[in-house]
């Protein structure tokens, strides 16, 4: 009994990362083996969770860290190139989930069928000397094609969209979906939480305590100015100099930079960012599973300022977006900080609606 309740879960852990559709497995001295002809593992509770960019920088630390989060029970791993390495690699983690590969636009329907949650790190990342808007000409229709794939194959799955510039490609999400007819606002989160991350950590260190204890709420958008640090409304309560003010708002405004710079020509954050999506998506998860009182900032259709897209404090739950916050009581640097970030917002939120309306 026990001898062969093992070999079931063998079988089954070998010919997870295959795509039932397409692949025979191979095992040495047998003859082949096909998944459907596998015992089904006993329906695992969870969701079902779809990468696309998986094979990247960022999706990779990602897509194993998504692999030991156990609300997950299926792992959909989507790339145009490197998939098959990367979904076998990870699915011989002893972990819960289901891991299967895509590769390549003929397999993105595939992969996106079914999925409760698409985390989005598909293009092109930063060099030096550029700009989160020089990624514009290529991410833009990079974006506006998987999420064409998301309104036809799972209208309904909660999106966390990381490809920069997230400031325009939350607004081409939306337009796309708008023409499917799919949209519903409350689904599509652009994922600003590495800006939060990175708060706590630079707060933390300023006041000698451990990040994991603050909470900075930062608002507005993902680039440079737009990036808002409400220092003011930090928990728990502390007060800043003006000296320090200065420092860490900037620091956590070119958080990026310093890590591009750093990273001298191969890449921007993907360590760090890997681990904020999964903050972000486990956030988006515990919120589907009926979670009360899940908090995050996200980068959502808004109406807490008069632009149609903001990042502010969110409440999640089973439809995504419950609830925006106001941004609460700001001080003088904050309000002249605000003013600036809608500014550059503006033209961002713009361009990305004007390039689907071509
Ligand atoms: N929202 C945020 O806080 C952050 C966003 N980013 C952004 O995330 C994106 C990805 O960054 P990295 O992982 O470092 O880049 P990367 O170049 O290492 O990986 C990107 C992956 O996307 C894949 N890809 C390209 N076209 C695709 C398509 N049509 N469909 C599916 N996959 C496709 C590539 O093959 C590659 O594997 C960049 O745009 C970067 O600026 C990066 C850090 C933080
Ligand atoms: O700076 C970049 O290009 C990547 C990014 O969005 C970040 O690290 O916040």
């Amino acid at each position: 009994m026990q001898a062969s309740a093992d070999v079931n879960r063998r079988i089954a852990r070998i010919t997870a990362h295959l795509n039932p559709r397409t692949n025979n497995l191979k095992m040495e001295g047998s003859s082949n083996l096909r998944l459907e002809n596998c015992r089904a593992k006993g329906g695992s509770p969870g969701f079902k969770v779809a990468i696309l960019g998986a094979a990247g920088g960022i999706g990779q630390p990602l897509a194993m860290l998504m692999k030991m989060n156990p609300l997950v029970s299926v792992l959909h791993l989507y790339d145009v190139v490197n998939t098959p390495g990367v979904t076998a690699d990870i699915s011989h983690m002893d972990t819960g989930a289901v891991v299967r590969g895509f590769l390549g636009q003929q397999q993105l329907e595939d992969a996106l069928t079914g999925m409760d949650l698409v985390i989005i790190p598909a293009g092109v990342p930063r060099k030096p000397g550029m700009t989160r808007d020089d990624l514009f000409n290529i991410n833009a229709g990079i974006v506006r094609t998987l999420c064409e794939g998301i309104s036809k194959c799972c209208p309904k799955a909660i999106v966390n969209l990381i490809s920069n510039p997230v400031n325009s490609t939350v607004p081409i999400a939306a337009e796309v979906f708008k023409k499917a007819g799919t949209y519903d606002p409350r689904r599509l989160l652009g994922v600003t939480m590495l800006d939060v991350v990175r708060a706590n950590t630079f707060v933390a260190e300023v006041l000698g305590l451990d990040p994991r204890d603050i909470d900075v709420p930062v608002v507005g958008g993902h680039a440079g100015v737009t990036i808002l640090p409400l220092l003011s409304q930090v928990k728990p309560p502390c007060s800043f100099t003006q000296q320090e003010t200065e420092y860490l708002t900037s620091r956590i405004q070119n958080g990026g930079t310093e890590v591009v710079e750093a990273k001298a020509g191969a890449g921007s954050a993907t360590l760090s960012m890997a681990y904020a999506a999964v903050k972000f998506a486990d956030a988006c998860l515990r919120a589907l599973r009926g979670d009360a009182g899940v908090i995050e900032c996200a980068f959502v259709s808004s109406q807490v300022t008069e632009l149609p897209f903001f990042a502010s404090r969110v409440r999640l739950g089973r439809n995504g977006v419950e609830e925006i916050y106001p941004l609460g009581p700001l001080n003088e640097y904050e309000r002249v900080g605000l003013e600036k970030a809608k500014k550059e917002l503006a033209g961002s939120i713009e361009k990305g609606v004007s390039f689907v309306g071509k």
